[in-house]
């Protein structure tokens, strides 16, 4: 018998990832409204942070710099500066996390300086308080944010400190993040969303980083902002209204990268003037529904829009269904698609932490005895499923070690990250022909299609049905053959990581043309994985 892993992983954990899709949105904002609101256009951004020394030259310090302990990089490279609102391991609760934990020291090791800025959502005892503050506008009234930091794998990471995400998150990392439980969304998001994406763009220039071997000071001005979701969709207009008419950042550029379509951040179209955006963005934002949509505004406003997939990308602008709506403005601005890479340090059958008979490609098989168990399970309980609904990582690495298939039965995946997880672990998955799946998955060398499912969520079609068991029992016959065996090992024997996604990255924020940008190089991240960075209440 197969043992069967449904795509329990892909689906669970989704309602943790509310987004602002919400029809519901009533934000009692009174309470926010101070005096010091300022006319839309001025700079509205106010530092205190003391002073910093001018950075470095970045080709003096990597010409004489000692060989650093971390990663091994050295010349050239550019400024590179991610934006989320999760950021693994410090925070999850999906494959928004995990890309912003793995692909920026992916970045580092090429040679580049990169940052990636989150909220700190909790205490997190390997980051430390720069003692850096800065005055945000945030609705009608002054808010104080500080930057907490640390620095790992290559690359800065920084907390904007808030008690908006502290207070709601507190000892609760990974849940909470966007509503008090699943399916419901904080009533402020919108305010602490523009919150992140203001405080991120003081970061470059006012904290002086001094960890990395080869950089030293500010980052400065000359850097490419990298948005993610909609959470950060309102990043590039701000710093087209607040700096760049100011003088600064003249050089600065912004990508957008679209995770999840579905969560697109529409808030009650009278909330626009709480963003204080001056009204020429307001046709950015405004959306067919009367609402204002954060990410069409983020794609508009953005010098590229990216996805994480090329086939996710086609389907993008393939029309409404598959674009939520905003297929017509992907055809205007054009998109990008990289395929994802994943953080396979944290992914690794020979160390992983988690299950207690660590393999390899040369150890990839069965165990008699579970084989036996399961036929029992089987013969006892023919007609029963287990499902465990509940976010937990140690039973997600279980589930992709001891699993003989995984079901990834998406109507949509922009890239998919447990598909990558199954094949590294040497499980061939079972999916849909959506998406990232399409590039990832080779039907008969590391996995099985179904064709295309319904986007419809509100209907499972029985063609559907259909689909999913016959390819199902087709997979099924074929585990434990030497078919079989082929196909783990062409699991397993594939470079996962994210080193090639990391150059693709890297040419396309390359093609942005900021000033002093220039190619890394070929590096080496060996790090281990730190076991110090996980939260502590
Ligand atoms: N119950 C559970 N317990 C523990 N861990 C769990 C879990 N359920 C899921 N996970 C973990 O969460 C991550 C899920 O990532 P995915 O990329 O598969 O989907 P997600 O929709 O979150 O990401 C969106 O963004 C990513 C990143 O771009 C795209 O790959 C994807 O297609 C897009 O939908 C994986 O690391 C998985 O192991």
């Amino acid at each position: 018998m197969a043992a069967l892993a449904t795509s329990q992983l892909a689906t669970t954990h989704a309602g943790f990832g509310l987004g602002g899709d919400t029809s519901m949105f009533r934000r009692g904002v009174q309470g926010l409204r101070g005096p010091r609101a300022s006319a839309p256009g001025t700079l509205s951004v106010r530092t205190s942070a003391r002073a910093v020394p001018r950075q470095q030259s970045r080709r003096a310090q990597r010409g004489g710099g000692r060989l650093p302990s971390l990663v091994v990089c050295a010349a050239a490279g550019m400024n590179v500066v991610f934006v989320g609102a999760e950021m693994a391991p410090w925070s999850k609760t999906g494959g928004l996390g995990d890309v912003l934990g793995g692909l920026p020291p992916a970045m580092a090791a090429n040679g580049h300086r990169v940052m990636v800025i989150s909220p700190r959502y909790d205490q997190y005892k390997d980051a430390w308080d720069t003692s850096v503050v800065s005055e945000i506008k945030m609705g009608d009234r002054y808010e104080t944010v500080r930057f907490f930091h640390c620095y790992k794998r290559g690359v800065d990471r920084v907390f904007i400190d808030h008690p908006s995400f502290l207070e709601r998150v507190w000892g609760k990392t990974g849940e909470k993040i966007y509503g008090p439980d699943a399916g419901v969304d904080y009533k402020d998001n919108q305010l602490r969303f523009s919150l992140l994406c203001q405080a991120a763009l003081e970061a470059p220039r006012i904290l002086s980083l001094n960890n990395n071997p080869y950089f030293s000071g500010p980052y400065g001005e000359d850097v490419v902002f990298v948005c993610n979701d909609w959470h950060t969709g309102p990043l590039s207009s701000y710093l087209k209204s607040n700096y760049q008419s100011n003088g600064i950042y003249r050089n600065a550029k912004t990508a957008f990268c679209i995770h999840n379509i579905s969560y697109q951040g529409r808030f009650a179209f009278s909330d626009y003037p709480e963003l204080n955006l001056p009204e020429r963005f307001r046709s950015s934002f405004d959306f067919i529904d009367g609402k204002i949509n954060w990410m069409k505004g983020g794609i508009l406003e953005a010098d590229r829009v990216l996805t994480v997939s090329p086939y996710y990308a086609e389907e993008l602008i393939s029309g409404i269904a598959r674009g939520c709506e905003l297929d017509n403005i992907m055809r205007l601005t054009g998109i990008t698609g990289i395929v994802n890479g994943m953080d396979v340090s944290e992914w690794d059958p020979s160390k992983d932490k988690y299950i207690a008979t660590k393999y390899d490609v040369s150890t990839g098989t069965g165990k008699k005895k579970f084989e036996r168990m399961l036929m029992s399970a089987e013969e006892k309980y023919p007609d029963k499923v287990r499902a465990v609904v509940k976010f937990n990582a140690a039973l997600a690495h279980h589930i992709m070690a001891g699993a003989d298939l995984l079901a990834v039965t998406s109507r949509f995946e922009p890239c998919g990250l447990i598909q990558l997880q199954g094949m590294r672990y040497g499980t061939p998955c079972v999916c849909a022909s959506t998406g990232g799946l399409v590039d990832t998955v080779i039907e008969g060398k590391t996995g099985f299609h179904t064709g295309r499912l319904s986007v419809d969520c509100k209907v499972v079609e029985p063609a559907d049905v259909q689909k999913v068991a016959t390819t199902l029992k087709r997979a099924i016959r074929v585990v434990g053959t030497p078919v079989y065996e082929e196909m783990v090992r062409n699991c397993m024997i594939q470079d996962l990581s994210w080193k090639g996604p990391a150059k693709n990255w890297e040419n396309m924020l390359l093609s942005l043309g900021v000033a002093g940008s220039q190619p890394g190089i070929e590096g080496e991240e060996i790090a281990p994985l730190a076991k110090e960075n996980v939260a502590a209440p």
